[in-house]
């Protein structure tokens, strides 16, 4: 590869709008790996590897967060607000309480490449539950069906997701293909960053090969796991020759959904333009007078179906985050203003389609 600059690292006016004068004494970097007690980060003198100052756990950085460093290269110094995080929440028990924290996967991604396949992994309900991590956490999401040169009628399957959004990108592909580079390259140009998702077996590690032109994915994640590293931390940023960078992300693999409000309300933007027009503001779409909700489905414009999902999603959300102040942890890095700005750009999309 050239010698990176800055921009090809993904940097861009919303991080260096964050520089003070201070600031320009030191250097800033790209964090592509996350250990114990230091960072691997890419600059524009190449890559190196940083201490954490005393106080700093790594577990409160991501693979793609921008840092400065200091000018000496040997130093950690402050990491940069997040445009964007990714991260899931993981149980533990501590005596009789349900501790959830919350694992960082991966800062600062632009599209998550959300992937299943056409045949039995493809699951409505599970295509929405990735895109509520997605847009709760200020990425884009993509849908990849990948073995459509298996399926009798792929076609279906494209259809089906389609249907989750008239804006989201849906792609039909077979990971094997010498052209999926080239029809994944509008997201994957110069310091765009992309995420990989989906369960066991869609063809993740076929389509990180595919991107990288490399075979290193599983291979480097298996080096970590025998040094006795938390395997599902053990992430990386691995550079594509069409600019991008892609973060592996094996953390999630499953996912439940907790504190995504804002994610629930964008992945079905639809109810949430229309709950606003029930006539009681806490109208649970049921039988209550006045329910635009309901009429919708009575007019054959919502699916049933897809309120059910999003009322079991609603719950499920509801409940994890009252169970452990989850809230508090969380969205740590991104504002809630950039999160209501991006809300109110769906819902307008939204409204919009369902005037024509
Ligand atoms: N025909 C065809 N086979 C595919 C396609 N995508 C993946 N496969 C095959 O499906 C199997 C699983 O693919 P992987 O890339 O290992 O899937 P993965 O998502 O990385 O799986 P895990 O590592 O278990 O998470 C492999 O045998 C691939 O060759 C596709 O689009 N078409
Ligand atoms: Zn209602």
């Amino acid at each position: 590869m050239d010698i990176p600059t800055l921009k090809t690292l993904g940097w861009d006016a919303y991080f260096a709008d964050q520089l003070t004068e201070e600031d320009l004494a030191h250097v800033p970097a790209r964090v592509a790996q996350v250990h114990r007690d230091r960072l691997g980060v890419l600059t524009e003198g190449g890559p190196c590897e940083v201490a954490l100052p005393n106080g700093h756990p790594s577990g409160s950085f991501a693979v793609g967060d921008w840092v400065l460093i200091s000018a000496s290269q040997s130093v950690m110094q402050r990491r940069l607000e997040r445009r964007s995080l990714l991260q899931r929440r993981v149980h533990s028990r501590a005596g009789s309480r349900n501790i959830g924290e919350y694992r960082l996967i991966g800062a600062n991604i632009d599209t998550l490449f959300i992937t299943t396949s056409c045949n039995a992994d493809f699951n409505v309900a599970r295509l929405e539950r990735y895109l509520t991590l997605a847009h709760d956490a200020g990425v884009e999401p993509v849908i990849l069906l990948t073995k459509a040169d298996m399926a009798e009628d792929p076609v279906a399957y494209l259809a089906q997701a389609q249907a989750l959004g008239a804006d989201l990108a849906v792609l039909l592909l077979d990971a094997h293909a010498p052209d999926v580079p080239e029809l994944l390259a509008k997201w994957t140009g110069e310091g765009q960053t992309v995420a990989l998702s989906g369960s066991s077996g869609v063809g993740k590690t076929t389509l990180t090969n595919a991107l990288t032109g490399m075979s290193v994915a599983t291979q480097e994640i298996r080096e970590d796991d025998a040094r006795g590293r938390h395997t599902t931390t053990a992430r990386h940023l691995y550079s594509l020759p069409t600019g991008g960078w892609l973060i592996d992300t094996p953390g999630i693999r499953g996912l439940g959904v907790s504190d995504a409000a804002t994610g629930i309300e964008v992945t079905f933007a639809e109810i949430t333009a229309l709950a606003a027009q029930c006539k009681f503001r806490d109208c649970l779409h049921e039988r209550e007078p006045g329910c635009a909700v309901q009429a919708a489905i009575v007019a054959g414009e919502v699916d049933p179906e897809r309120l059910a999902r999003w009322r079991k999603l609603s719950a499920e959300d509801t409940a994890n985050t009252a169970s452990s102040g989850a809230a508090m942890g969380k969205g740590y890095g991104i504002t809630k203003r950039s999160k209501g700005r991006a809300l109110a750009k769906q819902i307008k999309t939204a409204q919009k389609h369902k005037k024509r």
